[in-house]
């Protein structure tokens, strides 16, 4: 095994690790033990942890460290079926992986813009009614996103925010996402899952509900009227009625990659929207540039659209250039080996867990000019074209090799369509107290996300926002 701290009973190493940075914990451990580690937390084998960008492109790319770890749980998330994020490496993952990537597209090329453009339209009236007041963006980015993969995953068309199944759904959401956190102590001591505690109890109560909203769901969409159907096209639905189901077990399989699609999309891009609204917010004169930008190219009181994105090359590199900065992945999702191998002179046993250094690849002074600085412009080239990301080999934000996140597009997409409507509608502002300075270091659950912040929000004079919306 790599070179590590050493660690105490019972606990490990976990005293190292702030779990509020853990990112930055991994950071100060590589400089001392350099770019491939290991390092045991609670009662579980020493895990690796890898920095270097060479070994990290090699682990994205080998079929014998593309598995994920058998995770107490993802293992009850999953109940044990072979959903996208959680299977091993082999024919039945690269199956799902197919059949996913080629739904999203399909949404892609469908239903998007329509879905999109509608949620957007209620966030937008809703940002409306608190206009000029300061508030902290965060509950109502969750209502937003995950109303929008209720839409693009399941179909779920729900008039307006306060849908008590949209709620339900989101207060699941937030229980799942906290203990999942590898720093859960549901994740730390593995004898919780099996003493009864309050953790387990919200727990197991989520994934009822999941399972009963979900199959729900898989009846409902079977009513899709076919005069519509673009428009109302969703990724259950591709999954069930497109492909060849032979057995039980490939619907089970496609539910819950369906489910994993909606879980991951929700999580990453709500993350991103509460970043790139702080950055909207820090950065005014950024914010004007894409504002001058939008009004250029979307027509006076039209919904921009996803074509227009090429036309909109800052207001893309200012999306790329949050992500690069404002990773929320900020040590991946632990891959594990399926054999033993050796990387770089350490052997590595079958079975062990690997997270990577993604914070601090994409924050690395050797890997991009001016690190700390956020600097939309490093996206574009000498004639203002936006680079294409999946040719810089330190832009690592989705992975890459075969666990690449399959929503990478779709994030672009929706990204671009939250940041065109709501800088067309109102300038973003920071509020905040005299002599009050924003923290930009975030705070870690499952990812990275800002710590509370607020906002005002004020209209454009030159917008008709009753014909807009
Ligand atoms: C801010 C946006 C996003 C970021 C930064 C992001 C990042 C990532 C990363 C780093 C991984 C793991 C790669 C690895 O294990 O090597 C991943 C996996 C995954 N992502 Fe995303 N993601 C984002 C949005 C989305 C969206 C919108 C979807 C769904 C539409 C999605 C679905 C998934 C799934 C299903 C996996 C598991 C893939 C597998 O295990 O093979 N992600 N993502």
């Amino acid at each position: 095994m790599p070179p590590g701290p050493w660690s105490l009973p019972v606990i490990g190493s976990i005293h190292q690790i702030d779990p509020k940075q853990p990112h930055r914990s991994f950071k100060k451990l590589s400089l001392k033990y350099g770019g491939i580690l290991s390092i045991r937390m609670g009662l579980r084998d020493r895990i690796v942890y890898i920095t270097d960008l060479d070994l990290i492109n090699k682990i994205f790319f080998d079929q014998r460290t593309s598995d994920r770890p058998p995770l107490n749980v993802f293992k009850y998330l999953t109940k044990d079926i072979d959903g996208i994020g959680s299977s091993s490496y082999g024919n039945n993952f690269k199956k799902q992986k197919h059949l996913i990537v080629n739904a999203i597209n399909t949404i892609r090329n469908t239903s998007a813009q329509h879905k999109i453009e509608k949620i957007m339209k209620q966030y937008l009236r809703r940002m409306s009614e608190s206009e000029g007041e300061s508030f902290d963006p965060k509950e109502s980015i969750i209502e937003l996103t995950c109303s929008l993969f209720s839409s693009l995953v399941y179909g779920s068309d729900y008039n307006g925010f306060n849908d008590p199944e949209l709620q339900t759904i989101i207060s699941n959401h937030k229980t799942v996402m906290d203990c999942i956190s590898p720093f859960h102590p549901l994740n730390i001591m593995s004898l919780f899952w099996w003493i009864p505690n309050k953790w387990l109890r919200g727990f197991y109560k989520c994934i009822k509900d999941r399972d009963i909203i979900i199959t729900r769901k898989c009846y409902q969409t079977k009513k899709i009227n076919s005069e519509d159907k673009n428009h109302q096209e969703n990724i259950i639905n591709i999954l069930l009625t497109e492909h060849d189901i032979h057995e039980k077990q490939d619907i089970k399989n496609l539910i819950m990659s369906a489910w994993t699609v909606f879980l991951a999309g929700s999580e990453s891009v709500r993350s991103l929207c509460l970043w790139t609204l702080q950055n909207l917010g820090l950065y005014t004169q950024m914010q004007n540039r894409i504002y001058h930008d939008v009004q250029t190219v979307v027509e006076e009181n039209s919904f921009p659209n996803i074509q227009q994105k090429h036309e909109l090359p800052y207001t893309c590199a200012f999306i790329l250039e949050t992500m690069r900065v404002c990773q929320a992945n900020v040590l991946g999702i632990p891959h594990c080996t399926s054999a033993d191998i050796q990387i770089d002179n350490n052997v590595i046993p079958k079975g062990t867990m690997i997270m990577l250094g993604f914070w601090d690849n994409l924050n690395n002074s050797k890997q991009w000019a001016e690190a700390t600085k956020f600097n939309p412009d490093r996206f574009l080239d000498e004639n203002n074209k936006l680079i294409k990301y999946q040719t810089l080999n330190s832009f690592i934000v989705f992975g890459k090799g075969h666990r690449m996140c399959p929503g990478s597009s779709i994030t672009l997409d929706l990204m671009f369509l939250f940041v065109t409507a709501l800088v067309k509608c109102f300038l973003v502002e920071l509020h905040l107290k005299d002599g009050e300075k924003i923290d930009t270091n975030g705070q870690f659950s499952f990812g990275l996300e800002p710590s509370p912040y607020k906002i005002r929000l004020t209209k454009r004079n030159n917008i008709n926002h009753d014909n807009f919306l």
